[in-house]
């Protein structure tokens, strides 16, 4: 923050300058003494100085201004009289123009005491003729004491501040904007200009909402410049290249310690790059996973920060301002880890959101497809789940999407069956085999999208083969037993993405807290559910949920409904991937013999891989010649 303190010689600029700075805790610069001596010998002479004798002495200080301001900030008196004078040291430089006010007798009076100064008090004529008084900034009279002075500058400056800024008027920025406005907070909003289609998003927002305390922009400097160090600016804006190219945009605009946050569902590996090339840049980014989609943004979404404490520090109350709150009141937000934490979290996040709607989609082809339910049947029968604590958000969303009517008709019925992606679910997948992850059900999920995406090859191929069942195959209408299965699928889809949490946190050492993850979901984001509110305690003392006794009793009695299920589905010929996925993983993860000796055996009979022996010690690995007689 580079502030400046100015008016004519007397004004105490320099006095209050210093206790300003000291407040502010910035280095102080005096103007005067940037003036080459020439100007000095003039000044002390009692002859003023003209525009010529003061453009390199304001072209100087501009250039310090900018370095100041690169390195934290700075508190400068300089007389700073005309506005050509200001214009030329505000030129590349953000200022905070603090201008301090006397009348000519107050000044003259104050100056004729002044032994020591240079300036011969004959000068305060000219002074004064010159003077253009500004009309922005902050005005001070001068005549109380540099402390309360100070005072009331310190006060202007923070009622003049806007700290926070948004990029991307999109759905997600758009309603954060509304949340935090709504909230008493002014908000700089920014939406790119593209000449012909993008022109004036931002200004409509804020012309929509009069009531609100919006500031809208279609020019980065300015809305970067309207902006009070240290800075915070969220990117609501697509993940991947656009998030790169908007950082070094706003780069030579920013000071240093200003705080770029990405909220976006960017990929965490990125968001570690962009943390330490902009900490080497002096910057704090805070890469954060925001989950709730359109109301979520505009009501409370579930808020998962990385980045560096000292960053989530400067934006916690912000932040705990616009998040969700959970049953105990407590907000929906924790800072989950360093560098790229917080959107790894939320890159699993959507990867459990991911299963748990192809879950959801599986249940209902089965009621449609294979009972041959209506929707609005299937939607009373999910409701009636609801109240056997499976409760969730996306099941609460797929009751009432299956009720939708357009026209007399199901609007579901007419949406083409080609399931699209951003990314989270399929990073989820690379990330898990990566490390090593057993990942089947979610994998399936995004799997499943892939070949929704095929659907001019489907409907080719369901032409050529088109499966029947066997006549004598029933179908069972049976809801309890699919909806066990369906709360032991839920649960496994849960494991799956929390194994995923735990393994990738211990290797990059960033302590997340899985209770506490659990805690921060259970309202605000798209995964909310009664079993998330569980596993809120559930994790507090197992860090594998499949060995929990709630999952136990829960495997117990689903285990054999859940095979049931698979198998008629199969048999009817309704894929059901993530089901049947979660029930072998399942059935492998609880498995103490598996077959994987047959694996090692064929991998050391092809290529001499070795094997261990159950016989003997671990780590003692072993040959075979597979075709030798001996
Ligand atoms: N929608 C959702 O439910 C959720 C989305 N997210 C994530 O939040 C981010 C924003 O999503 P959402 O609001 O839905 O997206 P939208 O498509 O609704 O909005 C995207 C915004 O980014 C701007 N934008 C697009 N390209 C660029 C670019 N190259 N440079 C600068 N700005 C650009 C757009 O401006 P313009 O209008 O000019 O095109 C628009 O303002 C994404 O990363 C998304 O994955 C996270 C949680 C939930
Ligand atoms: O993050 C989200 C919700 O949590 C977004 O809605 C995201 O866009 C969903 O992912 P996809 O578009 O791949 O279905």
């Amino acid at each position: 923050m580079i502030i400046i303190v100015f008016g004519v010689s007397g004004c105490g600029k320099t006095t209050v300058g210093q206790l300003l700075a000291e407040q502010l805790n910035l280095p102080f610069h005096d103007a005067d003494l940037y003036h080459p001596p020439v100007n000095v010998a003039k000044m002390s002479n009692g002859e003023p100085l003209t525009d010529q004798d003061r453009i390199p002495w304001l072209k100087v200080l501009a250039s310090n201004l900018r370095e100041w301001d690169n390195n934290g900030g700075a508190v400068l008196a300089c007389s700073a009289l005309k506005e050509d004078y200001r214009q030329t040291l505000a030129e590349a430089t953000e200022i905070n123009w603090v201008y301090l006010a006397g009348s000519y007798d107050t000044i003259r009076k104050r100056l004729v005491t002044r032994m020591k100064h240079f300036m011969n008090p004959k000068l305060l004529d000219s002074q004064f003729e010159i003077l253009e008084e500004p009309d922005y900034g902050i005005r001070i009279e001068i005549d109380s004491s540099p402390h309360l002075i100070v005072q009331e500058i310190m006060d202007k400056l923070h009622q003049n501040k806007v700290q926070f800024g948004i990029i991307g008027m999109g759905v997600m920025g758009r309603n954060l904007a509304l949340n935090l406005a709504e909230k008493g907070e002014t908000v700089c909003v920014y939406n790119r200009h593209v000449v012909g289609s993008e022109e004036g998003i931002a200004q409509r927002l804020a012309d929509e909402n009069p009531d609100l305390p919006f500031k809208a922009f279609d020019d980065l400097k300015s809305f970067v410049h309207t902006l009070e160090a240290p800075r915070v600016i969220l990117l609501m804006i697509p993940a991947g290249n656009a998030v790169d190219m908007q950082i070094e945009q706003l780069k030579p605009l920013l000071s240093k310690g200003d705080v770029i946050v990405d909220g976006g569902n960017s990929f965490f590996k990125d968001s570690e790059r962009r943390a330490s090339e902009l900490k080497a840049d002096g910057f704090h980014f805070l890469p954060m996973g925001i989950s709730g989609g359109e109301e979520g943004a505009r009501k409370g979404p579930s808020l998962m920060p990385g980045g560096t404490a000292e960053g989530y520090n400067l934006l916690k109350t912000y932040l705990e301002k616009i998040a969700a709150v959970d049953k105990k009141g407590k907000a929906c937000i924790t800072h989950v880890g360093t560098g790229g934490a917080g959107h790894f979290v939320k890159m699993v996040h959507n990867s459990i959101e991911y299963a748990e709607m192809q879950l959801l989609a599986e249940i209902y082809s089965i009621m449609r497809h294979g009972w041959g339910l209506e929707p609005e049947k299937i939607a009373a029968i999910l409701e009636d789940w609801a109240g056997y604590g499976l409760n969730s958000y996306l099941l609460e969303i797929t009751v009432s999407i299956l009720k939708k009517k357009e026209n007399e008709e199901f609007l579901l019925d007419k949406i083409l069956d080609q399931a699209e992606q951003k990314g989270t679910g399929g990073w989820s997948v690379s990330v898990a085999l990566e490390n090593g992850v057993p990942y089947g059900p979610l994998a399936e999920a995004v799997m499943a999208r892939n070949i929704s995406a095929r659907k001019t090859s489907r409907e080719d191929l369901a032409k050529k083969i088109a499966f029947k069942p066997d006549p004598a195959f029933v179908f069972d209408e049976k809801p309890e037993i699919l909806r066990n299965a369906f709360a032991m699928v839920s649960l496994i889809n849960h494991a799956v993405g929390f194994d995923l949490i735990k393994t990738v946190s211990d290797k990059q050492d960033w302590g997340i807290n899985l209770s506490e993850t659990a805690r921060i979901w259970t309202n605000g984001c798209i995964i909310r559910s009664a079993l998330m509110e569980d596993l809120v305690d559930v994790f507090k003392d197992h860090d594998n949920l499949l060995a929990a006794k709630q999952s136990l009793e829960l495997f117990g009695k689903s285990q054999r409904d859940l095979a049931f299920v698979v198998n008629q589905a199969m048999e009817s010929g309704h894929a059901v991937p993530v089901m049947s996925s979660a029930l072998n993983y399942y059935l492998s993860a609880i498995t103490s013999e598996s077959a994987a000796n047959l694996i090692q055996a064929q991998r050391d009979f092809f290529g001499a891989h070795t094997y261990q022996r159950k016989d003997k010690e671990r780590g003692n690995y072993f040959h075979t010649d597979w075709l030798s007689n001996d």
